[in-house]
């Protein structure tokens, strides 16, 4: 199966909610992980099951870039919020590097994250259950 995370900033949250639900079935087919409030407001406006952590600026973040730095993600949509300053900036910084320093697909806004939705269908059509193959 594969694993997606997904996180929004509060400004983008009522954005990620209206994706989420938009692509509710591909993302059914998909193993989720979500920061805290992310996942709580995803699982009560879809009924998509997510694994929620803690909430980003305690740390949620850092969980996120623990699992991708041990391979258990296969990619991240991350919507950000580029307008408004995040007390926890350093944590996503770090979130960001980890996603390059392991060739992890990041889409920090709407569109990009609708480019990682054709992916991720084609991979289900495909039938492969890992969405980082080179080849
Ligand atoms: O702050 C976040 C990402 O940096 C998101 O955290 P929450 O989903 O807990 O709001």
């Amino acid at each position: 199966m594969l694993k997606i995370a997904l996180v929004a900033h509060d400004e983008k949250k009522a954005e990620m909610i209206e994706f989420t639900q938009t692509h509710k079935y591909l993302l059914s087919q998909c193993q989720l992980t979500a920061t805290g409030t992310t996942g709580k407001l995803i699982s009560q406006h879809t009924g998509l099951p997510v694994t929620a952590l803690l909430s980003g600026p305690i740390g949620g973040d850092q969980q996120i870039g623990s699992l991708v730095a041990t391979q258990q993600l296969d990619m991240i949509i991350f919507l950000r919020d580029p307008l408004t300053a995040q007390a926890h900036e350093p944590d996503i910084a770090a979130l960001l590097r980890v996603c390059d320093v392991h060739n992890i697909p990041l889409a920090t806004n709407r569109q990009s994250a609708e480019i990682l939705i054709a992916y991720i269908k084609l991979c289900l059509e495909r039938g492969e259950n890992n969405a980082n193959r080179t080849s």
